[in-house]
């Protein structure tokens, strides 16, 4: 009889597609050698449950979630991060300011897939180097004394990083996930699920009760071995409203209808906005004016003593203006090199202006 590994190369079933297997050090070789210490963990447990309290109404600032569409170059996200840190203590007394760090990237179809990826961003894909360096500029960013938001698109990657992470999204691409809402759900901090691409919101309120309920699944354990992973789940989950293929949704009929499914499906009422994506259709300029009507709606609320329903806002912001393509040979220096970001400007005014809603 013929055994599997009788098999020849050409005979053989499996993988069949895979080019090559690349070991990779574990998660507790990685945090080992980055540590994150007890000071900086003290930290990201404060931060973290100052953005629960925001997020179930308990502390009636708003959640800020500002920072670059993606890192590509950790000495410009550094660079804003000196930036932002001075505006968020200014602005504390106000705003809950976590700075944007995002490091994977999903893609419609293809494209660069950011930091851990790729972070050469020339198809050498050096993972390992993606994730120290990742996990370094995490821990130089809680130095400078900014919370830090990723959005999580591997199941495996946030054993390296999530120990740093004061917020954490699931995009819309992936909202509807039974891989990304496990995830969630064994998650250390509060996370966003993002609206559908074409604008459903019940697959995110869907997400959100997914995650708040206990799993068993397969994934990886500190160490980098397969394991059988149980999840307490998570109940610090939330709605992000991001805009759809049909239109935005930060106007104030589709926020009301947001949190009334949220009521329906006994969630607590209260969202968080996203200003970029389908709600500015990805133009840096509009989404200044997004953030200020959303500003002008909450003033409205607050002036007229209802229940205010959005206790967050997502910006896309890096130090210049606009968007450029990775392939560029010569790039400039803070420019987005995915979607277009609002400009450091633009972006100090846009937070002065949610400070005083
Ligand atoms: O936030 C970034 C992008 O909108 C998202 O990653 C999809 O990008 P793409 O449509 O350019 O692939
Ligand atoms: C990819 C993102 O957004 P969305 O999932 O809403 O497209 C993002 O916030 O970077």
């Amino acid at each position: 009889m013929t055994t599997i590994s009788d098999l020849t190369a050409a005979e053989s079933t499996s993988d069949r597609r895979i080019k090559s297997f690349r070991s990779i050090p574990s998660p507790d070789a990685i945090r080992t050698e980055l540590p994150l210490t007890s000071r900086r963990a003290l930290t990201v447990q404060r931060d973290r449950e100052e953005v629960a309290d925001i997020l179930a109404g308990r502390d009636d600032r708003l959640l800020v979630v500002v920072g670059p569409c993606s890192v590509h170059d950790p000495i410009a996200a550094i660079d804003y991060a000196r930036r932002l840190a001075p505006l968020a203590a200014d602005h504390a007394d106000r705003l809950k300011i976590v700075m944007r760090v995002y490091f994977e990237k999903p893609r419609t179809t293809v494209g660069w897939k950011g930091l851990i990826n790729d972070p050469g961003m020339d198809g050498s894909f050096d993972v390992e180097r993606g994730l120290r360096t990742a996990r370094s500029l995490l821990l130089d960013i809680i130095d400078l004394g900014l919370p830090v938001g990723c959005e999580f698109l591997e199941p495996t990657s946030p054993q390296y990083i999530a120990d740093a992470v004061a917020w954490g999204a699931i995009g819309a691409r992936t909202t509807e996930s039974q891989v990304h809402r496990q995830l969630a759900s064994g998650l250390s901090m509060p996370i966003g699920f993002k609206n559908g691409t074409d604008g459903n919101v019940q697959v995110a309120i869907d997400g959100v009760k997914a995650a708040a309920a206990q799993h068993v699944f397969f994934g990886v354990d500190d160490f980098g071995h397969g394991a059988v992973v149980e999840t307490a789940g998570n109940d610090e989950c939330h709605v992000i409203l991001r805009g759809g293929t049909t239109g935005p949704n930060h106007d104030p009929e589709s926020v009301a209808s947001a949190v009334a499914a949220l009521a329906k499906a006994g969630l607590p009422e209260r969202i968080m906005i996203d200003c970029s994506h389908a709600n500015s259709g990805k133009d840096h300029i509009r989404q200044a004016e997004v953030a200020e009507e959303i500003a002008t709606a909450i003033r409205a609320t607050r002036t007229s003593g209802a229940p205010v329903t959005i206790s967050g806002v997502m910006l896309e912001s890096f130090l210049e203006p606009g968007a450029q393509s990775p392939d560029d040979d010569q790039l400039t220096y803070g420019q987005s090199v995915t979607d277009k970001c609002m400009g450091w400007e633009a972006s100090a005014a846009v937070l002065a202006t949610l400070a005083r809603s």
